[in-house]
């Protein structure tokens, strides 16, 4: 089977002056393409670390990481840097939105960034919005959108450049329940309308049970509910 993310014998450990602290420990983690996946675990088990790894911010330090069957362990910046951009999709707790830009210029800046033209940028941008349901609010700030709202527009812009997954770092830690209920929805939407694979961390037990599969870190070990 050609898995979405397929993560074998993972280690990472921080050193702290003369201390190694592991963090992960032989990580093994096989998503199948387009499910929805939750990981839940207490403060301090390695989840972010292990989210953080997938999407090629930090490095593994043993193992292999494949995602759509590319090995991430000891690739070059250049194919890092073009994994970021192109394949993967980033949704944080705290959206991370430019507070001067509207909607549809956040939503844009991925796309301008991989060098597209403007003017496609911003028809794109407004299909996507349409997407998440905030074509009405196009042109309307951080400043003046609630935060499920915010939120909306964060996975907009985690998939107006059409990735093949989104990683998702507590994206509901900052709402409340019935904002929290559309993004899942909206992560759903993406698996069934547009083929994404979801992969999020998340501290609410029922979002943790939602999804397809749904895994469990402690101290380091990952384990499958
Ligand atoms: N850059 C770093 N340097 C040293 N230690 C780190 C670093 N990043 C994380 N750690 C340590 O690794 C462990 C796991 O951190 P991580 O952020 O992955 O946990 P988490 O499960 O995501 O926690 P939370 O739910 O609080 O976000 C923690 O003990 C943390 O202090």
């Amino acid at each position: 089977m050609n898995y979405a993310v397929d993560v074998k014998n993972l280690k990472k450990s921080y050193k702290q002056g003369s201390l190694t602290i592991p963090v992960l420990q032989n990580i093994h983690l096989q998503i199948p393409a387009k499910q929805f996946v939750t990981l839940m675990g207490p403060s301090g088990s390695g989840k972010s670390t292990l989210l953080n790894i997938l999407s090629a911010i930090e490095t593994a330090d043993e193992g292999s990481v494949q995602i759509f069957g590319q090995e991430m362990v000891d690739a070059t910046e250049g194919k890092l840097t073009r994994y970021r951009r192109d394949q993967i999709g980033i949704v944080f707790q705290f959206f991370h939105l430019f507070p001067y830009l509207n909607a549809m210029e956040n939503v844009s800046i991925p796309l301008l960034l991989a060098g597209k033209p403007k003017k496609y940028a911003e028809q794109k941008s407004k299909e996507i919005l349409d997407i998440v349901g905030l074509s009405h609010r196009w042109n309307f700030t951080p400043k003046e959108m609630s935060g499920g709202e915010k939120q909306r527009v964060s996975i907009a812009r985690s998939i107006v450049h059409e990735p093949k997954i989104i990683f998702g770092d507590e994206p509901t830690g900052n709402l409340d329940s019935k904002s929290s209920e559309q993004v899942i929805e909206l992560f759903q939407k993406c698996v069934s309308d547009l083929g994404i694979t979801v992969f999020i961390v998340t501290h609410n037990e029922g979002i943790g049970k939602t999804g397809n599969s749904n895994y469990r870190m402690l101290d380091g070990h990952l384990i499958k509910k």
